[in-house]
Parts: structure tokens; sequence; C-alpha cells
């Protein structure tokens, strides 16, 4: 379980997130949304300590992750990896390779600056891209890959953690209608395969309402709405981006029971063991 008491971080007098109280348990899917500026990256930064909170505490079952610091801090945010807008692959080095950097966290210093990676690491790293559907790409350059296909080999690397958290920060922000539903099928699949806890910012309110098991809506740094999409009501919508309801119609999803039937763009084939 993800506990936040009474979040907050300020900048100056900026109240980027003020006051946050959730629970969020284990393996669920969450979507948070709101219109820019509403604190979502904050949150999300918040998590895994790239932003530090002015008040309040996280803790992670029970364990005050707020306090953390040293080797305690890394090994936390080797637990809850992050899926960045920009991908934040290294372009000139192959996919595999990228994916193998996700384990820099267990892997000796000496090896990964001579890349000497062992059997078990490229065999992780391929049943991971396997698992995303991209394992024919295994020995391309990064930076020769489309968006899509980039993002989905960030979701591979994060896996290579063995996270219990995905903190996935506007994952699909850049790609086209094709390349988002494969990412979002991509991290669907790992929160329903693995049981890992995927937390995605998200400024679509339609993929929201399709992908996420529950939502929460942010305005002002403040949590305004936290309920399963089928609550997600005109009026909600409007308090959230501040539109009027003949606005927010020309935003309305797809019927929310499409969400669950988002398949993966994957076959299911030979999982990365739990303790790898
Ligand atoms: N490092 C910072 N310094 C000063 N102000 C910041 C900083 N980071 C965020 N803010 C401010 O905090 C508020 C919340 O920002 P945040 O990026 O969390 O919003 P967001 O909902 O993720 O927006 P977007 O959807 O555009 O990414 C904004 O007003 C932003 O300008």
């Amino acid at each position: 379980m993800l506990t936040f008491e009474n979040l907050s971080r300020h900048y100056g007098a900026k109240r980027a997130v003020d006051g946050v109280t959730l629970d969020i348990p284990r393996g669920a899917f969450v979507g948070v949304i709101g219109r820019s500026g509403a604190g979502k990256s904050t949150l999300l930064r918040m998590i895994n300590r790239l932003a530090t909170p002015s008040a309040g505490r996280i803790a992670f079952d029970g364990q005050d992750v707020t306090a953390l610091r040293g080797a305690g801090l890394r090994a936390w945010r080797a637990r809850c990896a992050m899926i960045f807008q920009q991908f934040n692959l290294v372009g000139r080095m192959d996919v595999l390779t990228n994916v193998i950097l996700g384990r820099l966290n267990v892997i000796p210093t000496h090896r990964a600056m001579l890349k000497l990676w062992r059997d078990e690491d490229r065999a992780l790293a391929l049943a991971a891209l396997e698992r995303l559907d991209i394992a024919s790409l295994a020995t391309q350059r990064a930076d020769q890959l489309s968006g899509g296909q980039q993002q989905r080999v960030a979701i591979a690397r994060a896996l290579m953690q063995n996270p219990d958290i995905i903190l996935a920060d506007e994952p699909i922000a850049s790609l086209d209608p094709r390349n988002t539903r494969l990412v979002m099928d991509g991290l669907a699949a790992v929160n329903r395969e693995y049981g890992i806890t995927v937390l995605c910012n998200l400024h679509s309110i339609e993929l929201a309402r399709a992908y996420c098991h529950r939502l929460i809506g942010m305005a002002h740094g403040r949590v305004v709405f936290d309920g399963c999409p089928d609550e997600l009501t005109d009026a909600v919508i409007a308090e959230l981006y501040g539109m009027d309801c003949d606005e927010t119609r020309a935003v309305q999803p797809r019927p929310a029971a499409q969400a669950a039937q988002a398949e993966p763009a994957f076959a299911a084939r030979g999982l990365i063991p739990a303790g790898a």
C-alpha cells in the first residue's frame, strides 16, 4: 500500500501539491488527471523523491519513504521505476543495452563500465522486450526507433528494476494514436500480469477512462476527484478543467466498459522471474 499523508510541495508561494492524503493499494492502475499545472508531475516525482516534499509523509507498506537517505533512498528508487514523456534512452546504444541498464542497481560498476553483461542479464532483457513485443529490435540503436517503440523499450527497462511501482509521467504525450495504444497496452499488461502498481499522469480523459481502474483528479495541487472512471461526470470534468459541460462533451470518452478490454499488444511468453 502506497500512502500519502497530508503531502505538500511548495515552490515559494506556489502550492504545487497541497495537502494530499491518499491510499493506493498494490496492483492498482491509477490515472492522475487535471489541467496543466494542477500538480500531477510534482505528485509523481515526490514518490521517487525526484521532488522533495515540503510537508507530509509518503509511506510504502508502512515504511516512511520521505525519510530515506543514501543507500535506502537508492533502493527505494529502484522499486519505483519512472517512465518519462521523453523516453530517456541512450540513443547511441542498442536496445538490449538500454534495457540491461535498468539493472544497474544490481550490476557491479566495473561490469557496467566494460559492458560485461552476464547471460542472465541478456536473457532478462530479452524477456522484457518480448513482453512488450519488440524483441526483434534488440540490436537496433535506440535513436533509430519510433517514439512508440522507444517508449516500449523504456517500459522494458523499467521492468528490469523488478519494481513495485511504475510512475509514468505523460508517457504518451508525443505519440500518434496507434503508438499511444501500444504503449498504454504495455503498461496495462505489466500491471495485470506482474501486479505492478501503475500511476500514470494523463492529459487525455478518454485514455484515462479506458485504461485506469481509478482516477485521481487534481486542481490547484489538491485532489478534487477520487473514484472509478464511471463516476467521472461532466460536472467533475468541468471542475477539473474549468470548462462548461458543452466543452467537456467534446472530450468525452468511449464507454468505460472498453477499458478493461485493453488487450496487450503481445503474446504471453516467459515471465521475468519475480525475484530477478
Ligand atoms: N521546480 C519548480 N519550480 C517552481 N515551480 C514549479 C516547479 N515545478 C513545478 N512548479 C509549479 O508547480 C505547479 C504544478 O506543476 P506540475 O508540473 O506538477 O503540474 P502538472 O499538472 O504536472 O502540469 P503538466 O500537465 O503541464 O505537466 C505549476 O504551477 C508549476 O509551475
